[in-house]
This record gives C-alpha cells, sequence and structure tokens, in this order.
C-alpha cells in the first residue's frame, strides 16, 4: 500500500486536494513540517516533531514501505536487500586516474538505509566530532552528539555465556536505556568473531571495551538488533510503526520529492519555503508548509533536491537550466570512507554465512531454527559483523614510515586551495597531535565470502577482512545535471586523488595479509583468494589492487550540505538552517562537515535527535536577523536553548 494507515489516506487526500486548490502562499491549508525523505534521520525527526501532538508533520518518502519483509528484518541476511527495489542502486562517475566506476546502494524505502545497512553500532572518536564545533558550529561537541546518541539506543548486555564465548565484555552503561533503536549482540557467537581480539591482539592491537568517544583499539560491536525477536531495529520500525497511529503524522511512500517552493516575499533576505513540490501516481503536486521544510534525503539526494530548488552553485544550476535563488557549494565536500578487502579460502569443516548458500538443507533447517526461535545462539540468521578495530597511522605503517606519510599529507594540505582547507588542516591535526586516539584505518572481520571482486566457489567457506581508509584527504561531490527529478545526480566520488590516500588504503590491504597470517586465523585459512597470489605485497602491487578491483564504498558518503560556517564552505548553520533560507534545514549525514572513524548510523540518530530538539526550540524563539549571517548568531541561541529548550523530551 502505498499510503501508510490511520487515517493517512484522508489526510493525504485532503492535502493534495488542498494543494492543488491552494495558491502557495496559503499555508493554513498545509502542515506544520514536511520532512523530505522517511529514512534514518527523517522518520527519527518526524517521530519527535509529532510527539505531544502539538504539531503537524508530513513525510515524503520516495520508496515503498518494507514492513515484514525478511531480507530486511533477519539479520544474517545483512546485504540481501541490495540491488532490489529497496535500493535507489546508483553508481560512481569512472575517474581520470584510473579509478573504476562503483555501485552505491541507497536506501529506497521506508527507513531509508537504516533498511538496508549491515548493522554495525559503533561510534565515532570524541576528538572528531569536538572539531565540529572547533571548525565553526557552537554546541556540536562530542558531549552533545554523544548525549543525543545515546537518546536513540536501548541497549542489551549479552548474557554470560556470550561474553564468554566472544572473549569480550561491553561496558553496558556507555549506552543508552531508553531510546527506540534496540541496540544488542548477535545471539550467534561465529568462530571468527570468536577469534578477532586475539588475533589483532598478536599484532599488538590492544582491545577496546569503552564505547564513550574513544574507539582506538579492537572491539567486538554491538548491532541494531531487537533482542525480543532478533530483528533488525531501524528507523521505521522503531521511529514510525509505534507512532503511527499519531494522527498529526502522516507518511507518504512512493512520493518522489521535486524541489522546494519558496514565497515571493522573503523575510529581510532570507528565502521562505512555503511548499514542497513532489510526484506521486504519476501526479504532481504542492504540499503547503506552514513552519519549515526539513531535508532528510541523505547525502545524494538532499544536495540534489536543493539544488533543483535554486540553491547551489551557479555553475551546476545554470547547466540544469534552474534559476538560482542562493549561491552555495551544495553537493561539495563530499567524503566517503573506501574499503579494500581480502577473502580466504577455509579448510573444510568449518561453518560460515557462505554454509546458507552451498547446503539447502542447512539453510532450511537455519530458517526453520529462527522461525520458531530467533534468539536460539544456533541461529546463524541472527549473525552481523561485530569484528571491527580502528587503529593509527604508527599502528598500520610503524612510526618511520608514519612520519613520511604525516609530513607529506602536510605538504599537500600546505598547497591546497580547496575551500575546505580549515577541515583538512584539522586531518593534520589528528594525524600530528591527536594521533594516540584518532584513528585512520577500520578493519573489519566477516564470516563468509563479502569481497566485491572474484566469486566464491560453491561448497566452500570463507573468511574476508576489509580494511576502510576513514580520513580521506580527497573530496568529492555530487550535483544534478537535469532539472528533472527522475534523473540521478551525478556522483563524482574523486577517490584516492591524494597520495595520502593511496598509500594508506593500499597498507590497509598490506595488514589484511597480516591479520590472514596469524597464527589464531592462519591455523584454518586454506588459501587467499582475493587478492591473490597474483597480487605481490610490494607497495605498487598493492596500491594497484586498492584503487581498481579490490575496493568498494564503506557506504558512508557525508558532507554534500556541510555544517560549516558560510565562508569555509558551509551550507548549514549550527541549527541546521540552510544559509539564506528561513525556514530549510538538512537532518542527515549531509552535514557531517568532517569525516569520523566510525560507522555513522548511530551518528545520523544522534543528529537527527539533535536536530528535532532544536526545531521545536526554534519553534517558539524570535527569527535571527537577516542581514547578519546567520552563523554570527548561532552561539548565543545554542547557550539559551541548551540550558532550556534541548532537553531530551
Ligand atoms: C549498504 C549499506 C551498508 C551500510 N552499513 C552500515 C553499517 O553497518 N553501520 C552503520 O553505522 N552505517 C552503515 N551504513 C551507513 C548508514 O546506514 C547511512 O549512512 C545512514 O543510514 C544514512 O542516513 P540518512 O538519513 O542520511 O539517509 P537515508 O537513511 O539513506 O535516508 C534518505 C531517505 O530519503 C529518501 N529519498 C531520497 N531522495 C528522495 C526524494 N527525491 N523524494 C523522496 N524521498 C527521497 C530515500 O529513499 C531514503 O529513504 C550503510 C549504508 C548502506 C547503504
Amino acid at each position: 500500500l502505498p499510503i501508510q494507515e490511520n487515517g493517512a489516506a484522508d489526510f493525504i487526500s485532503s492535502l493534495l486536494a488542498n494543494a492543488a486548490a491552494q495558491p502557495r502562499d496559503r499555508p493554513a491549508s498545509g502542515v506544520d513540517y514536511v520532512v523530505l525523505g522517511g529514512g534514518t534521520a527523517g522518520l527519527t525527526v518526524a517521530a519527535r516533531l509529532s510527539e505531544g501532538g502539538k504539531y503537524t508533520v508530513a513525510v515524503l518518502e520516495a520508496g515503498p514501505d518494507g514492513r515484514g519483509d525478511p531480507i530486511i528484518d533477519t539479520p544474517g541476511q545483512f546485504g540481501a536487500d541490495l540491488g532490489t527495489k529497496y535500493d535507489w542502486n546508483m553508481t560512481t562517475q569512472p575517474q581520470s586516474n584510473g579509478v573504476p566506476a562503483v555501485g552505491w546502494p541507497r536506501g529506497h524505502v521506508l527507513g531509508g538505509s537504516s533498511a538496508l545497512n549491515f548493522l554495525v553500532w559503533d561510534r565515532p572518536n570524541k576528538r572528531e566530532i569536538d572539531a565540529w564545533e572547533q571548525l565553526g558550529s557552537p554546541g556540536w561537541n562530542w558531549d552533545f552528539v554523544y548525549k543525543y546518541i545515546k537518546k536513540a539506543e536501548t541497549y542489551t548486555q549479552p548474557d554470560p555465556d556470550k561474553i564468554e564465548a566472544m572473549n569480550f565484555t561491553p561496558v553496558a552503561s556507555d549506552y543508552g536505556t531508553s531510546g527506540p533503536i534496540h541496540v544488542s549482540f548477535p545471539f550467534y557467537v561465529s568462530e571468527q568473531v570468536s577469534k578477532w581480539i586475539a588475533a589483532l591482539s598478536s599484532l599488538g592491537i590492544q582491545s577496546n571495551t569503552r564505547a564513550k568517544g574513544d574507539n582506538n583499539g579492537s572491539a567486538l560491536q554491538p548491532s541494531d538488533i531487537n533482542p525480543a525477536n532478533s530483528t533488525r531495529s531501524y528507523s521505521a520500525a522503531a521511529y514510525f510503526w509505534p507512532n503511527s497511529n499519531r494522527p498529526n503524522l502522516k507518511v507518504l511512500t512512493g512520493a518522489l520529492v521535486d524541489k522546494i517552493m519558496f514565497n515571493q516575499n522573503s523575510i529581510g533576505n532570507n528565502l521562505v519555503a512555503s511548499g514542497v513540490n513532489f510526484q506521486y501516481n504519476g501526479a504532481s503536486y504542492t504540499v503547503p508548509v506552514r513552519k519549515e521544510v526539513i531535508l532528510s534525503a541523505g547525502s545524494v539526494m538532499s544536495p540534489a533536491i536543493l539544488e533543483r530548488s535554486g540553491i547551489g552553485k551557479e555553475s551546476v544550476l545554470s547547466a540544469a537550466g534552474i534559476p538560482q535563488l542562493k549561491e552555495l557549494p551544495v553537493g561539495e565536500n563530499l567524503q566517503e570512507h573506501t574499503y579494500s578487502f581480502a577473502a580466504y579460502e577455509l579448510e573444510s569443516g568449518h561453518t560460515t554465512l557462505d554454509s546458507l548458500r552451498n547446503n539447502a538443507t542447512f539453510a532450511a533447517e537455519q530458517k526453520e531454527l529462527y522461525t520458531a526461535n530467533s534468539k536460539n545462539p544456533a541461529s546463524i540468521l541472527t549473525e552481523t559483523v561485530p569484528s571491527i578495530g580502528y587503529i593509527n597511522l604508527q599502528e598500520l605503517v610503524g612510526d618511520d614510515e608514519a612520519s613520511k606519510i604525516i609530513s607529506q599529507a602536510e605538504s599537500y594540505v600546505n598547497s591546497s586551495h580547496s575551500p575546505y582547507n580549515a577541515t583538512l588542516w584539522k586531518q593534520i591535526e589528528f594525524l600530528k597531535k591527536d594521533n594516540e586516539t584518532v584513528t585512520q584505518m577500520e578493519l573489519i572481520g566477516v564470516d563468509g565470502y563479502f569481497a566485491g571482486a572474484g566469486a566464491p566457489v560453491a561448497g566452500k567457506n570463507y573468511i574476508t577482512f576489509f580494511a576502510a581508509l576513514q580520513h580521506p584527504l580527497s573530496r568529492g561531490s555530487i550535483h544534478i545535471s537535469s532539472s528533472d527529478p527522475t534523473t540521478y545526480p551525478v556522483i563524482n566520488a574523486n577517490y584516492y586523488t591524494t597520495d595520502f590516500d593511496r598509500t594508506v588504503a593500499s597498507a590497509g590491504t598490506g595488514f589484511l595479509r597480516k591479520i590472514a597470517a596469524t597464527q589464531t586465523y592462519g591455523s584454518y585459512i586454506a588459501q587467499e583468494v582475493v587478492p591473490g597470489a597474483a597480487v605481490g605485497n610490494d607497495a605498487a602491487s598493492l596500491e594497484a589492487f586498492t584503487t581498481t578491483t579490490g575496493f568498494t564504498t564503506e557506504y558512508h558518503p557525508v558532507g554534500t550540505a556541510s555544517m560549516l560556517p558560510e565562508r569555509q564552505g558551509g551550507v548549514v548553520d549550527p541549527r541546521l538552517k540552510v544559509y539564506g533560507t528561513q525556514n530549510v534545514r538538512v537532518v542527515d549525514a549531509s552535514i557531517i562537515p568532517l569525516h569520523v572513524s566510525a560507522h555513522i548510523q548511530a551518528l545520523v540518530y544522534g543528529i537527527a535527535e539533535a536536530g528535532a530538539d532544536l526545531i521545536k526550540a526554534d519553534a517558539s524563539s524570535t527569527p535571527v536577523p537577516s542581514r547578519t549571517p546567520a552563523y554570527l548568531h548561532q552561539s548565543s541561541i545554542f547557550q539559551r536553548s541548551h540550558g532550556h529548550c534541548l532537553q531530551p523530551t
């Protein structure tokens, strides 16, 4: 059903009827808040704004509702919904430096990418978030963000048997206790998971049981799994369905947002959004908005919607035939984690997620087991990806090599004329001053064949290791090439365009071979199949592999509507408001100005929880005087709100 339950059909019909009948500057017929995109952040914001019943909230989501679909719900089937109707199936541009086009899955479903992701739930480093404040966004520091991440989560500590099997004891008090997203550990503990901490320890990497802003070391990370029934806990299941009977919260699926409409009259110099234009069932509609438009369409589509609305770079807009309303570097400062992979065939006799593919009887038994009792520790369908580690440059390449790499990186930044220089210098600071704590490389172990190259052989079982570059110096961009909302924007990922990125990423691939060679894993690995014997262990061979066939996206694009001062390339101010607008905000991964060493969903939920409180706080406050750049006012507003209005509700 394209229209959600509980009277939404009536609500939407009246909305559409009003939209057709009313002039655009008569917002009284519309809703208070229109949220564009019902994904990770969008449903979080919508649920929080609609609680208490004071405001009407409508969410426009392009994708379908995937409620009850096992390929979303079953933890052990992570990845199964890629390439389906739940995925936008985007692709980057091939690059002139030889880096090929790579696929970019993105959630096209209620819940967005939280329905598609691999359920890893971890946190950035404290210093990485404090850097946002230091870059010019007062109030956006670790303590603030951490508080809101915790607000999103309810954590369940594994029972003692599982802790013993994992060889790892998480610290429960580092997590939230009453948020909508359930965070727990898979019931099934695989062989590779139980050996992760020991294997990395034999390489000198200490384990780290904490989850409160210091992520350096090896760890077993929880997943967004609801332990009551061992299903994915994602934004639709956690934030929307339990609240779908609220008369003031409506979600329309199958609604493709085209653009934001603005009033003829601005307030001072600020554009005032009056409605949102979208396509639904082949027709075009405008929803009038009384208070605000909130863009939560993700790092690819939020910038695209802004550009179609006339906000963006003149060169981009004029090429797409769109009249410009406000010059802003929308779609720039794109940062993305890449990861390279190495896959190993195991000696016979091991069970992995490959066994589900290899053995139909085993797969049927496992399905039955999961259906009968999804909490059964023997149920491999509860398995996810807990084995994670974050290491710094010195741990990756040794002190001498690290010094050389850092001084090259410093020279690069010194000669860079990027408008995002301040963010690049922060990265140098991470490398030089914060190197003990801020890490550069993520290591992951997955129980089965998950390499983005080659193919598993029927009947065999594998283990795959990943090395993910966390702080690339390269910056890319995402821009529209057409005013047509059905045309995908052009993604220029600009991967590996700096020596630093190539060198560090390639060293990561080399490190995966060290993990495979540890006594812990070496004893049950039969052979390396990717990169394979044809790829040598010298720097040139590793780089050739890592930057062509041996890597893929880690699915974490950020920065395309960066929260930075406008003079430093910012698109939104610290209240997440788009510069030059009175009532348009961006609340999703695209506001992240500088990438973090973490999987980002927990952070995105935290941003959305914080964003909802900022929006509510502003609902009753005086607008910022329009003649002065908004960011100059944010500090005092933030402080005031922080004290009185930004309390969890
Ligand atoms: C395959 C994959 C694996 C990942 N694995 C992990 C992981 O294990 N752990 C982790 O922490 N993070 C992971 N991530 C990243 C994380 O899930 C995302 O960064 C995060 O969910 C992004 O949230 P968002 O709100 O910014 O965007 P999204 O959740 O993507 O939401 C955007 C929503 O807007 C909708 N939309 C877009 N354009 C329009 C339009 N024009 N009209 C209407 N609706 C529109 C989309 O359909 C979507 O529902 C993964 C991501 C992917 C894709």
